[in-house]
């Protein structure tokens, strides 16, 4: 099958739009990736099941982040990506990525404080993470690295994703909070039945979380053993 090298919106931009569809809310959805390719990766088969973790680990450059971005339709690729019986293609962009929703390494800001960020409040999160009850008022001009990656991922979650992407999540933090956020992440992921998939370095990390780790090895990805 010859590949694609064009985004889903390109390809709804030629054969029609079908925007509009809306993933229903509960997530108990596979996400599947069938022949896809982009960057240095090529016909990347992948199956994340309700509520896993598959990390992705790889050397600087090898593609990592563009294949969450792939996944997220935020970047041209070939092949077909999947949420249940829903196809990337037959969704607009934006809302496939409310559903499919990806945590970058950098993350952006565009409003003056924390809490115009948040789709509802979420102060057990905040809570849980170790931020004070008033961070919601905070201005995003003030935030450290870690404080940023950290709100990020509270920021993701407000929109009830149906899945995650999750770049190197815990970049930014010390061990402690690390595990910190490890925990909170797994535990919202069994509760709310998440596919994710999440882009790690450190195999102490990968050990803790993953069910299953993929390393990129040129332009496939090897399954690396898990402890669990
Ligand atoms: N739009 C693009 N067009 C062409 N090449 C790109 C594009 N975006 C990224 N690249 C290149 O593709 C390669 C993979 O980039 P990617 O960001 O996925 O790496 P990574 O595995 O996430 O690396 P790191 O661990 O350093 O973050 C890099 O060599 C990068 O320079």
């Amino acid at each position: 099958m010859p590949f694609r090298t064009t985004t889903a919106a390109s390809r709804r931009a030629q054969h029609g739009s079908r925007g509009g569809w809306v993933i229903s809310a509960k997530s108990t959805s596979v996400l599947r990736l069938q022949h896809v390719a982009v960057g240095p990766l090529d016909n990347i088969e992948l199956e994340v099941a309700p509520g896993q973790i598959v990390c992705l680990s790889g050397p600087s450059g090898s593609g990592k982040s563009r294949l969450l971005r792939a996944v997220a339709d935020l970047e041209p690729h070939g092949g077909v990506v999947r949420l249940g019986d829903r196809d990337q293609d037959s969704l607009a962009g934006h809302r496939w990525r409310q559903s499919v929703m990806m945590v970058p390494a950098e993350t952006a800001w565009w409003f003056d404080t924390v809490g115009e960020h948040l789709h509802k409040p979420m102060p057990d999160a905040l809570g849980a993470l170790g931020f004070p009850d008033d961070a919601a008022e905070w201005a995003v001009s003030r935030l450290s690295s870690g404080e940023k990656q950290r709100l990020a991922l509270i920021r993701a979650l407000s929109r009830d994703p149906q899945a995650l992407l999750l770049d190197e999540p815990t970049a930014n933090l010390d061990d402690d909070t690390t595990l910190q956020v490890e925990d909170w992440l797994q535990s919202y992921i069994a509760e709310h039945q998440c596919p994710t998939l999440w882009v790690a370095h450190r195999e102490d990390q990968i050990q803790r979380v993953a069910a299953k780790h993929f390393r990129i090895d040129g332009a496939r990805l090897r399954e690396q053993e898990v402890e669990q």
